[in-house]
């Protein structure tokens, strides 16, 4: 309909300011008092702060183990509770099993990326599956879906092991000879096993880096790595969460991010105009992730930009993660000898060659209960944080405290409120796994307790929310799961891995996109271990 501007000219000159003024201030006292009645979270208990701005942001962040220091407030102030965040607004942290089910069951429409994040990965990405919300993010699931299906990734095991023996040649060379063996830094090398393995498993692209090359995506994620952020560049990290116009100034951190971004969308772009059309795709039988999405990009009206965005999404996804699980079960290897024998008995014991998909899907239990415990104890992504997109009701399994000492079987939850389900905190706590949670034991996978604990009431891939859970659980779990197993059976079954000052050395924490371990002590994300070749007695 069109204004009538004279119509509304003429209407106005019979209004006084007297009637203006009633007006703004009829408008002011309706938003106040929608306000005022507008229903609030429910007040929780939690841990106060005296930093306004922050809250307690950056003690979390700076902490060695947040998932401690949530466990014990979980134990102190009960299973959801809230703590001082953002310029004096509250997050809510769950850790009860029926409210975290509620949440990932409404993961994209009712629980969003935080305003932040979103930009973040908007900028880094582009408007990818991690972008992605609501039925959009369902579509672009779906286009991805048929790429992760159990055999696809069956036809994909051939590249996990060619990654694993091109690692295997090189080691062979530095220590043949040596009944000592080498000093192998093998956290670099997990990392060149796990972008080799994402770049051809995952679209074609061979980045050559266990061949000794490098590429501009491993030295943009390799500066990334290897520099500690200075505390100019932390302030300035955490002020941009409350002015995200202070995110457009460059620190040396954000160069290497923007140089990442850069890096991955050359390299993408690089992958569209060599497999081109859908047809000429299928014509090459690209079997690896983007060319199968390539080819049903038309039936789910997936764009050109969104194929791009996927191949940084896999990237971003699929790199660091496997790589800091493999390290991960590296060390945990060093650290015990007995479990290292166990699971070398397993893999030698096994028939033929290499263990097939199949195997290691519903055979080789010890490799599957390490590869479980490694999981739990190393989540490489400690906490998923959401915003609510809507006002929502959080049900309960056993009824809490409120802040104002009523008992309260759900929780109300104001739209705009933070979310945050702490993953290493719920994988490693004593109420969920018993009083040897913080014990490296694989073999709790093997001999269920009789008593379960409370973790049996977590959803999630084993209990494990470590690949979360809902619309947005790790679409790779699969591809994960195959990979790490395949590359570790292959270093298990070849060779002996030693910390060179011990087992008990300590591991430090190095922050970079994800967290990473490293020898304390050592530069950067180091992982120095002595590699043996070895020989069946
Ligand atoms: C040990 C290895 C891995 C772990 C622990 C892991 C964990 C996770 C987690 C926790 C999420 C949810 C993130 C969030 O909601 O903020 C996620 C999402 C995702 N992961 Fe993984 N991941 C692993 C490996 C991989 C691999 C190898 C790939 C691809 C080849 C992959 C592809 C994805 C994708 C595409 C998503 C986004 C799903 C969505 O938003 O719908 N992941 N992963």
């Amino acid at each position: 309909m069109l204004l009538d501007i004279e119509a509304l000219t003429r209407k106005l000159q019979h209004v006084g300011m007297k009637d203006v003024g009633i007006a703004v201030a009829s408008v002011f006292a309706y938003l106040l008092l929608r306000r005022a009645f507008r229903r609030r979270t429910t007040p929780l208990k939690g841990p106060s702060s005296n930093n306004f701005f922050f809250g307690v942001v950056p003690e979390l962040m700076e902490a060695p183990d947040s998932g401690v220091i949530h466990e014990g407030w979980a134990y102190v102030y009960g299973s959801v509770f809230t703590i001082p965040h953002l310029v004096g607004s509250k997050a809510v942290i769950l850790t009860d099993p029926k409210a975290i089910q509620h949440f990932f069951s409404r993961e994209t429409y009712g629980y969003v990326q935080t305003p932040n994040s979103k930009r973040f990965l908007e900028k880094l990405l582009g408007r990818g599956l991690f972008w992605a919300e609501g039925d959009s993010h369902k579509r672009q699931r779906r286009a991805l879906n048929p790429a992760f299906s159990n055999a696809s990734i069956k036809d994909l095991t051939p590249i996990f092991y060619d990654s694993a023996y091109k690692a295997k040649a090189i080691w062979d060379r530095l220590i043949d000879g040596n009944p000592e063996g080498a000093i192998i830094e093998v956290q670099q090398w997990m990392n060149h096993v796990s972008l080799d393995t994402i770049g051809l498993a995952g679209f074609s692209h061979d980045f050559e880096t266990l061949s000794g090359k490098t590429s501009e995506v491993a030295t943009a994620f390799d500066e990334l790595g290897s520099t500690k952020p200075s505390s100019f560049q932390f302030a300035m990290f955490l002020l941009s969460l409350l002015f995200p116009i202070l995110s457009k100034i460059p620190t040396g951190r954000r160069n290497s991010l923007a140089r990442l971004g850069a890096a991955m969308r050359g390299m993408a772009d690089k992958f569209i105009n060599a497999s081109g059309t859908a047809k000429e795709a299928e014509a090459a039988n690209d079997k690896s992730v983007i060319g199968l999405l390539v080819k049903s990009a038309s039936t789910e009206h997936i764009t050109q930009e969104e194929v791009i965005a996927q191949i940084n999404v896999l990237l971003l996804a699929g790199y660091e993660t496997t790589a800091i699980s493999l390290t991960w079960a590296l060390i945990e290897l060093s650290r015990h000898a007995d479990i290292q024998d166990t699971l070398r008995a397993e893999l030698v014991g096994a028939e033929g060659a290499d263990p097939t998909w199949d195997e290691f899907t519903n055979g080789l239990p010890f490799l599957d209960a390490f590869t479980c415990e490694i999981l739990r104890i190393h989540p490489p992504l400690f906490e998923i944080q959401r915003s609510a997109a809507e006002d929502d009701i959080l049900p309960l399994s056993a009824p809490i405290q409120s802040a104002t000492g009523r008992m309260v079987d759900n929780i109300f939850i104001t739209k705009g409120t933070t979310v945050t389900v702490p993953i290493r905190c719920l994988n490693r706590s004593l109420e969920f796994w018993g009083p040897d949670a913080k014990e490296f034991k694989p073999d709790r996978w093997l001999n269920p307790s009789a008593d379960p604990y409370k973790a049996q009431e977590l959803q999630g891939y084993r209990h494990l929310l470590t690949f979360s859970d809902g619309a947005r659980q790790c679409l790779g779990k699969g591809f994960a799961l195959a990979e790490f197993k395949a590359v570790l059976s292959v270093l298990v079954r070849n060779y002996v891995f030693e910390l060179p000052k011990g087992p008990d050395t300590e591991i430090g924490q190095h922050r970079n996109l994800l967290p990473r371990p490293k020898v304390a002590g050592e530069e950067g994300y180091s992982v120095p271990l002595r590699v043996r070749h070895y020989v069946a007695e």
